[in-house]
């Protein structure tokens, strides 16, 4: 794609950045953002971006495959499971793909403060770690997923989502392998397989964790590079040990707090709030109904 109308890290994070990651070692991304950066620092901005470069920071590159779009809604998303609400549906192309792992790696090398993506992985980014939540994620939200969770799951707040966690998880020898079964803090979950070449790793589905049946036989899904799984994050899921090679997906839990701000989803009570920053965990307060005094009679 050709857009580049954004850049790719906060200027903040860049001279620390190039220390880390030499120029000759990064994607092309990264390297026509830093131009630009350097430019602009030179007070003279020249053309943003090579016509092969690949801008993972703005919308229109974002090389969302077009089926994706809500026109196109009712052949897109295939059921990988009907019973259970499992869907698989194009996201991102794999140049895309590509361009965000190279990013992955840099920041994985950076010696950037990490947090673990979750209380399960301990491999992985937070993608508002690497700058890439307001510019890439809110988008991804409110602008596609939100139009094909509600008419996939109206009843779970898929049309109501508000928030997000989102996080890329790295499975690889010598590192994490697998991931036990669990259910999410989410409302609902999309999964995109990023790469690279692995063996194993596949995603096994099992009942509702609110009515919990055994995973007797639980529904296997295959990674497809690119392709996203949709679920509802009370769906019990875990996956299979990793093989050989290197697994990265990214995990977006979406939050909609018209409906968690009533049942927890972890623990199934009214939840007790205290105040934090940001999404926190997709949990707001709610101002009680106002009321218009004057048109009292
Ligand atoms: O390993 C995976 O792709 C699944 C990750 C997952 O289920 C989660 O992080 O909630
Ligand atoms: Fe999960």
């Amino acid at each position: 794609m050709t857009h580049c109308r954004m850049q790719l890290w906060p200027p903040s994070f860049w001279p620390r950045l190039s220390t880390v990651c030499p120029r000759a070692q990064t994607s092309r991304a990264f390297s026509s953002g830093w131009r630009r950066y350097q430019q602009e620092l030179e007070g003279s901005v020249g053309p943003a971006c090579q016509e092969q470069d690949i801008c993972i920071h703005s919308i229109p590159a974002m090389s969302l495959v077009s089926s994706f779009l809500p026109s196109h809604l009712p052949s897109c998303p295939h059921p990988a499971n009907r019973q259970k609400r499992i869907y698989r549906v194009p996201v991102f192309t794999a140049p895309f793909c590509q361009a965000l792992l190279e990013e992955l790696e840099h920041f994985e090398q950076s010696d950037m403060p990490k947090g673990r993506p979750n209380t399960m992985n301990n491999y992985g980014v937070l993608l508002h770690e690497l700058g890439l939540d307001e510019p890439l994620m809110t988008p991804l939200r409110e602008r596609f997923l939100q139009p094909l969770m509600a008419l996939l799951y109206p009843d779970c707040g898929g049309g109501r989502l508000d928030s997000h966690r989102a996080f890329v998880v790295k499975y690889a020898l010598g590192q994490d392998l697998e991931l036990g079964c669990h259910y999410d803090n989410a409302e609902l979950t999309l999964n995109v397989a990023l790469g690279k070449v692995f063996t194993g790793g596949a995603l096994y589905f099992g009942g509702l964790f609110q009515a919990p049946t055994a995973l007797t036989e639980p529904l296997e899904v295959e990674h497809v590079v690119g392709q996203g799984v949709l679920h509802r994050g009370g769906q019990l899921h875990g996956a299979r040990p990793l093989g050989t090679g290197e697994r990265w997906n990214l995990v977006v839990w979406l939050r909609a707090s018209a409906v968690r701000n009533r049942l927890c989803p972890m623990c199934r009570c009214e939840p007790d709030l205290v105040d934090d920053e940001g999404f926190s965990d997709g949990f707001t307060r709610e101002e009680p109904t106002a009321v218009d005094v004057c048109a009292l009679t």
